[in-house]
């Protein structure tokens, strides 16, 4: 059961209540209290948002993802300095039409931005700044960590987007950036690693006056995107 911890300061943090020991997707335990984020992951369609999320959270790389329609959401708790930390991961679709409802929802009390291009295409690179401006344009505060992430470096051959451009696209936004591969597993270390770099900053910063989704919400745009899909005509 996820309650929300009526905030006495200005802060609003979310916790989640467990009675009993409870075996998490990447078998954690979640202990008695438990802080939750928001990671929202956006960028073009095919960069391999679906594959980056499920490997972290899944541990394998998901073979023929198909495209997300409005959201995904996955989850992994992590046990950070013997805290409890649970990242609610938000994979959202690329694609325009795919997005439309949900966009409100995506943006809304987050806590923490990955945008993520790959590597071999120059124009889901090129898009970056539109998904930095749509960010910006739903509120979200400067002070929610962002960070850029290039997929599919496994595809030495194909590579469109030189390191030392993305790194300079980075350092204008004050953002990190990874490069990485869903797909290889010896980067497997170095997907958590990027989630992992924010969970350790969510953990030092409280959210500011952020009101976490509760599970019926996250129930409600599930029921949202069912509907969604049933009804889509391609
Ligand atoms: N070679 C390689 N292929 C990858 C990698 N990550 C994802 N892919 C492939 O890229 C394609 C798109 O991956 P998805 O994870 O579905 O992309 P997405 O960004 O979630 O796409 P949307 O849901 O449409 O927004 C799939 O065919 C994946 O198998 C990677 O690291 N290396
Ligand atoms: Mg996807």
């Amino acid at each position: 059961m996820a309650i929300e911890k009526k905030p006495e300061d200005e802060f609003d943090t979310v916790f989640s209540q467990n009675d009993s020991l409870e075996l998490s997707s990447h078998h954690d335990y979640v202990t008695a209290q438990t802080r939750i984020f928001k990671i929202i992951v956006i960028g073009d369609s095919n960069v391999g948002k679906t594959c980056l999320t499920y490997r972290f959270c899944g541990g394998t790389f998901l073979k023929n993802p198909e495209a997300t329609i409005g959201v995904d959401f996955r989850e992994r708790t992590l046990e950070l300095d013997g805290e409890s930390i649970k990242l609610q991961i938000w994979d959202t679709a690329g694609q325009e039409r795919f997005r439309k409802s949900m966009v409100e929802h995506y943006y809304r009390s987050v806590h923490a931005v990955i945008f993520v291009y790959d590597v071999t295409s120059l124009s889901s690179f090129e898009s970056i700044p539109e998904w930095i401006e749509e960010c910006r344009r739903h509120c979200v505060g400067p002070l929610v960590p962002r960070i850029m992430v290039g997929n599919k470096c496994d595809l030495r051959d194909r590579r469109e987007v030189p390191t030392t451009a993305a790194q300079c696209l980075a350092d204008s936004y004050n953002f990190p950036l990874f490069e990485t591969s869903a797909k290889e597993p010896a980067e497997k270390e170095h997907v958590d690693a990027i989630f992992l770099t924010l969970a350790y900053r969510l953990k030092s910063h409280k959210p500011l006056r952020l009101k976490q989704p509760s599970e019926s919400n996250i129930r409600q745009l599930w029921n949202q995107r069912e509907q969604e899909a049933a009804t889509c005509q391609c």
